[in-house]
C-alpha cells in the first residue's frame, strides 16, 4: 500500500462511521432479471453520506432503518475523520488542477453540448455529452454537492484518473450546488449486462476478466484507494471492449497500516470484515471473489430474501467448490477462489498475489498458443522439467474456450489419455499453487477458505434466480 498522501481523508483512528449501502439494483435495463435478488426496489436506498462528528450516525430511507441500524458503526467518540465540505474542498480536490480550475471558470455549457441520459445513478443521470470544440463525445455525471463522497468521489477520480483501467477524468465544473464530471465515455456498456446476456464465462475469458479487474484494483490499492464497492455494474467497457472502473463513489483513502470501519458497499459483494468491524484494502479482494464466482458459474454466492440473511449468509455459509457446478472448474480456478472469499483476512490474498496466481498466469499468458511453457516439475520422478504447449484443440464441457486459441483448463480428472502434457501442466499447476507465496510472513496459507465449503440451499441455485441475483 502507498504510503498516506497529502490531503488524506483517513488517518489510523479513522471511523468513518458511513453506512453506504447500496441495496444495489443491475441497473435501469428493463429486465425483471436484473432485479437484486432480495426485492431491492422496494428496499431502501441508504444514502452515501458522511458526517464528521460523533453525531454521526445512519440515515436509512424506508423500512430497512430499524433492520440495519444494529448493524451500523458508529464512529469513536471524539474522532473526527472528515473534513466539512465547506471549507475542505479546495484542500481535498486540491489535486483537481486543470481541469477544476478551467471548470470554475467556465460553465459545462460553455464546452459541452449536452445529449441523452446514459445512465442512471443513485445520484443522479449520466449524459451524453459532446465537444464543441473537438466533437468528441463524453460521459457527463452530474453530482449534487452536499454529501461528502460526493466530493471525495471527485478527488479519488482525479487521482486515479490516468490508469488504463480507471474511468478518465477528463474535467470539472463546478456549480454553486453541483459538480459536472465529464469523462471518458465507455459506450460498450456494463459487465453485469454482459454476465446477464451471455451467462458463465469460459475460465479463459474469466481469468482475462479478473485479471483486467485486478490490474486496476491493484492499481488503487497501490495509490492509497480502496474502491468498496467492486462488482459488475460498477465495471464498465470502451466501444473496444476493455474495461474500466467506475463510481469510486465509496472509495476511501486509507494508508498502511491504517482500518477503515462503517457499512460501505453492495450486499452481495461486501466482504464479512466490514459487518463486522474493521477492514483494510482486502475487501476489494473480496468482491472480487465474488465477482468471480459469478463470473464461473453465473450466481452470487452469498443470497437470501432479506438484507439480514444475505449478510448472514457472508458471515456463515461455507461454500463448497469441489461439488456442484464447481467440479466441472478447474483446480487452480477453484484454489483461487477459495484465497479470494476467505473470511480470513490476513490469509486472503493480495491484489498482486491474484495477478501472480497460477490460473490467471495459465489463462492470460499473451502468447500462450504459440510460446511453449516451462513447468518446472518438482518432486516428479525423472521430469526435472518439460515443456508443454497449451492445446489449442477446443474441448467438450461447458467451459469452452471462446477463441479456441487455448483449451479449457481441466481438473485433473477429466484429463484425456492423449492429453499427458495437459495433465502434466494441471499438475505443476498444483504444485505451483502449493508453491504460491503469500507476501508477509506471518500469514496463514490456506488453500480453501476457512472452513468446509457448503453452497447454499438448492433454492437459490435455480437457473431462474441466477440473474436475479445481480
Ligand atoms: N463514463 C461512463 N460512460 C458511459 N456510461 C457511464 C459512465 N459512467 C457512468 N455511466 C452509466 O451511468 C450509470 C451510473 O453511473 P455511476 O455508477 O457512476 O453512478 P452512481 O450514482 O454512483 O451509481 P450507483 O447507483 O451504481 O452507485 C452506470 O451504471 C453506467 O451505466
Amino acid at each position: 500500500m502507498r504510503k498516506k498522501r497529502k490531503g488524506s481523508e483517513t488517518d489510523a483512528s479513522t471511523d468513518l462511521g458511513v453506512v453506504n449501502l447500496d441495496l444495489d439494483h443491475a441497473g435501469s435495463v428493463g429486465s425483471s432479471n436484473l432485479k437484486s435478488h432480495y426485492s431491492l426496489e422496494d428496499c431502501c436506498r441508504l444514502k452515501k453520506r458522511c458526517k464528521e462528528d460523533a453525531d454521526i450516525h445512519i440515515e436509512f430511507e424506508g423500512s430497512f432503518k430499524s433492520r440495519l441500524a444494529g448493524i451500523a458503526t458508529a464512529p469513536p467518540f471524539g474522532t473526527s475523520s472528515l473534513i466539512t465540505p465547506t471549507r475542505g474542498l479546495k484542500r481535498k480536490i486540491g489535486c483537481i488542477d486543470v481541469a477544476t480550475q478551467m471548470g470554475r471558470k467556465k460553465k459545462i455549457d460553455d464546452d459541452y453540448v449536452t445529449g441523452e441520459a446514459i445512465g442512471q445513478g443513485k445520484f443522479g443521470s449520466v449524459y451524453l455529452c459532446r465537444s464543441r470544440g473537438s466533437g468528441a463525445e463524453s460521459a457527463c455525471k452530474t453530482l449534487k454537492k452536499g454529501e461528502e463522497t460526493v466530493h471525495r468521489e471527485v478527488e479519488i477520480m482525479q487521482h486515479l484518473s490516468g490508469h488504463s483501467g480507471v474511468v478518465t477524468l477528463q474535467a470539472v465544473y463546478e456549480e454553486a450546488e453541483c459538480f459536472h464530471l465529464v469523462m471518458e465515455l465507455c459506450s460498450g456498456g456494463r459487465l453485469i449486462d454482459q454476465m446477464l446476456k451471455e451467462g458463465p464465462f469460459s475460465e479463459q475469458r474469466a481469468a482475462n476478466t479478473l485479471k483486467e479487474v485486478m490490474l486496476v484494483i491493484k492499481y488503487c490499492h497501490d495509490m492509497g484507494v480502496v474502491h468498496r464497492d467492486i462488482k459488475p455494474e460498477n465495471i464498465l467497457l470502451t466501444k473496444l471492449g476493455k474495461l474500466k472502473l467506475a463510481d469510486f463513489g465509496l472509495a476511501m483513502r486509507i494508508s498502511e497500516g491504517q482500518n477503515l470501519t462503517g457499512l460501505a458497499g453492495s450486499p452481495a459483494y461486501v466482504a464479512p470484515e466490514v459487518l463486522s468491524g474493521k477492514y483494510s484494502e482486502k475487501v476489494d479482494i473480496w468482491s472480487a471473489g465474488v465477482l468471480m464466482h459469478a463470473l464461473l458459474v453465473g450466481s452470487l454466492p452469498f443470497k437470501g430474501d432479506s438484507l439480514e440473511a444475505v449478510f448472514e449468509a457472508i458471515k456463515t455459509v461455507k461454500l463448497d467448490f469441489q461439488a456442484g457446478m464447481w467440479e466441472s472448474i478447474s483446480k487452480p480456478a477453484r484454489d483461487l477462489i477459495g484465497r479470494m472469499l476467505t473470511r480470513d483476512t490476513s490469509a486472503r490474498i493480495s491484489a498482486d498475489e491474484v495477478l501472480r496466481h497460477p490460473w490467471i498466469l495459465f489463462y492470460t499468458a499473451q502468447s500462450m498458443k504459440m510460446l511453449p511453457i516451462k513447468i518446472k516439475l518438482k518432486n516428479q520422478t525423472g521430469a526435472a522439467s518439460r515443456q508443454l504447449v497449451a492445446s489449442p484443440e477446443p474441448r467438450l464441457g461447458r467451459n469452452m474456450i471462446d477463441n479456441g486459441s487455448v483449451s479449457e483448463l481441466p481438473s485433473s480428472e477429466s484429463c484425456y489419455s492423449d492429453d499427458q502434457d495437459e495433465c502434466a501442466l494441471i499438475d505443476a499447476l498444483a504444485t505451483a499453487i502449493s508453491h504460491v507465496r503469500i507476501s508477509e510472513p506471518k500469514r496463514t496459507r490456506l488453500c480453501s477458505p476457512t472452513g468446509p465449503i457448503v453452497q447454499q440451499g438448492s433454492s437459490n441455485m435455480k437457473a431462474n434466480n441466477l440473474c436475479k441475483a445481480f
